[in-house]
Formats: structure tokens, sequence, C-alpha cells
């Protein structure tokens, strides 16, 4: 049976980390809602082993391959003798922020989940994920959530309304790892209001989301990348009502409410930056791609 799984794109409305833990990692509390830009997992049954291709050149094609290390960890928990060929149609930018090697581990999970009829529920997947790392548990989840511990505690949370997202990539990737090493949380100056964003959700004040975009990350990837800053600058100063820089970086993600807006917003960072998307949020109006 062949099987093709969408492998949505994530951003961070709001980002605040809590405290580094005693294993290492940072105690997160965020909201995170996924967008209409993916990834496609196309998974073939073989008669044995993992085969990997991709149509991008950015991807590792090994086992450090998040969706690969997905496919190792459903046949060697459940002795899976049969084998899988994984096809990843890759749109989602590279170490952006935007988390796409966690979307194609977390649509690898559910897929062969389906193809070898497993019966895992969606919070087993979501603990499984978690071996995988901490933003896939979110990606099996999908629509809007609020993201504890290290992204795997999740709470549903209402969706924004609809509006149109607009993506602008660095041409240079960051490292998460990088960005957690060097945050200092006394140079952080603004943290996010997590029940205002909330409130803003939950009464679909467009306006409200937009005044409550907050990442503590900013304070680590922006004084290192200058172009981040300025890519918030003119996205905003092209008439995106709302801006801020998703994860760890570099993307940065403009919302705007209408699609004239978000036609000006993108034909002005086009001179600016060369990778630039207008999509819309999912779980609100299901969309096509703009440009
Ligand atoms: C920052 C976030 C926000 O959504 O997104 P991205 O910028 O990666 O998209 C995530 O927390 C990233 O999740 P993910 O990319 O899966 O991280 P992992 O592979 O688990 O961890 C990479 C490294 O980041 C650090 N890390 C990650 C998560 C966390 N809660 N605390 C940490 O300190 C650790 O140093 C870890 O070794
Ligand atoms: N399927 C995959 N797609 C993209 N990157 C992957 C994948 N598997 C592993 N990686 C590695 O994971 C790292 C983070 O990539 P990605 O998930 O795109 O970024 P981010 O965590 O910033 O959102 C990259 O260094 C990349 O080499």
């Amino acid at each position: 049976m062949d099987i093709s799984v969408k492998a949505p794109a994530k951003i961070n409305l709001t980002l605040d980390v809590l405290h580094k833990r005693a294993d290492g990692y940072h105690e997160l509390e965020m909201v995170m809602t996924t967008i209409d830009l993916a990834d496609r997992i196309d998974l073939t049954e073989t008669s044995g082993g993992i085969q990997l291709e991709s149509t991008s050149g950015f991807v590792p094609y090994d086992e450090r391959n998040l969706a690969y290390r997905a496919a190792v960890l459903i046949k060697e928990r459940f002795s899976i003798k049969k084998g899988v060929r994984i096809l990843i149609h890759k749109h989602i930018p590279v170490a952006a922020g935007l988390a796409g090697g966690s979307s194609d581990a977390a649509a690898t999970l559910k897929g062969l989940n389906r193809m070898w009829n497993l019966g895992l529920s969606r919070e087993e997947l979501e603990e499984w994920g978690l071996e995988l790392g901490s933003d896939v548990p979110f990606c099996v989840h999908g629509g809007t959530a609020i993201a504890r511990g290290r992204g795997e505690r999740l709470v549903s949370a209402a969706s924004p309304p609809p509006c149109w997202v607009i993506l602008a990539k660095p041409p240079h990737g960051v490292s998460t790892a990088e960005v957690f090493g060097a945050l200092r949380m006394d140079r952080v100056t603004r943290r996010p209001n997590l029940d205002g964003m909330l409130n803003a959700l939950e009464s679909k004040d467009f306006h409200g989301v937009c005044r409550h975009l907050e990442n503590v990350l900013e304070s680590v990837t922006i004084p290192a990348y200058p172009k981040v800053r300025r890519l918030k600058e003119k996205m905003a100063a092209f008439g995106a009502e709302g801006v801020l820089m998703s994860g760890s970086g570099p993307t940065v993600f403009g919302l705007v409410h209408r699609e004239t807006t978000a036609r000006r917003v993108v034909n002005g960072l086009r001179g600016f930056c060369r990778q630039v998307y207008a999509v819309r949020i999912l779980g609100g109006t299901e969309g096509e791609s703009l440009v």
C-alpha cells in the first residue's frame, strides 16, 4: 500500500523559556500553530530495510534524517520485517524555525501507523515522537496548541482568525542547540503574555493576536543575525500587522488580514529576501498558496 501524508510547518505565536532543566533542556511555554506550507511524505512498502529519498539537497540522507529515524523507531518497537521507501517532497525551508524535520518525522509516524495497522493513538504517537525531537509531539497533534515542558505537554487552543502568514527566510540556517546554549534570561527584556494571547485567540481578535506575538529567543538570534531585525522592520513597513521570528529562527513571519496587503508585503520583501511565502493558517480557512 502507498500512503501520502501532508507534513505542515509550524510557527510560534509565543515562546517563553521558564528555566533551564537538570537534563540540559529548557522548560518552555509556547503557543504554536500549523500553517499551510507543507512537505509531503510518500511511503511505499518494500520487502525490507528503509530507503530515503528527498527532492531537497539540504536534508541528511541517512539515519540523521528525522523521517528515517521515525521509521527505525516504528520498525524496531513492533519488530516489523517489511521495509519502507520514504520520499520527502521538501517545501519547508531547512533549519528555519519552522519544524520541517519534526513535521516529516510526525508524518512518517502517522503514515506507518496506518500502513502497518499498528493502532497507535494520537497520544501514543506524540509520546513516541518526543524520542525523536521536542517539536515532534506538536507536529503529531497539529492545529493550535499550548506546548509546555520540552514541547510535549500539549493543550489544544483556539486557532487564530483566518489571515495570511507571510514568511521570509534569510539565506542562512540557525542551530536550535546553539540558540538555546547562548540564551541569557537576564538579557531578556520582554516576555510573552500567555493569557493575553489565549484570550485573543478565543475571541478571534486578529489585532489582539498581533499585539501578543512574543518570542524570547529573538534575544539571541537577532543580535547574532541583524538581517532578522531588518526583515522584521521591512515586513512591518510594508504593512504586516504583527511580526515575529519563529522558534529559534531565522524565519520571520508577519500576519496580515487582507489579501491585497499580503500581496504588497510579499512584493515588497522580494527585493530583500529570496525565500518569501504567503500561506494561510491551517485550522482557520484551509488555504491555497497565494504565490
Ligand atoms: C525552538 C523550537 C520551538 O518550537 O523550535 P525550532 O526553532 O527548532 O523550530 C523547539 O523547541 C525546538 O525543538 P527541536 O528542534 O525538536 O529541538 P530538539 O531537536 O529536541 O533539541 C535540539 C537542541 O535544542 C535544545 N533544546 C531544545 C528544546 C528545549 N525545550 N530545550 C532545549 O534546550 C537542546 O540543546 C537540544 O539538544
Ligand atoms: N526531514 C528533515 N527535514 C529537514 N531537516 C532535517 C530532516 N531530518 C533531519 N534534519 C536536520 O534537522 C535540523 C533542523 O531542521 P528543521 O527541522 O528543518 O529546522 P528547525 O528545527 O529549525 O525548525 C537540520 O540541521 C537538518 O539537517
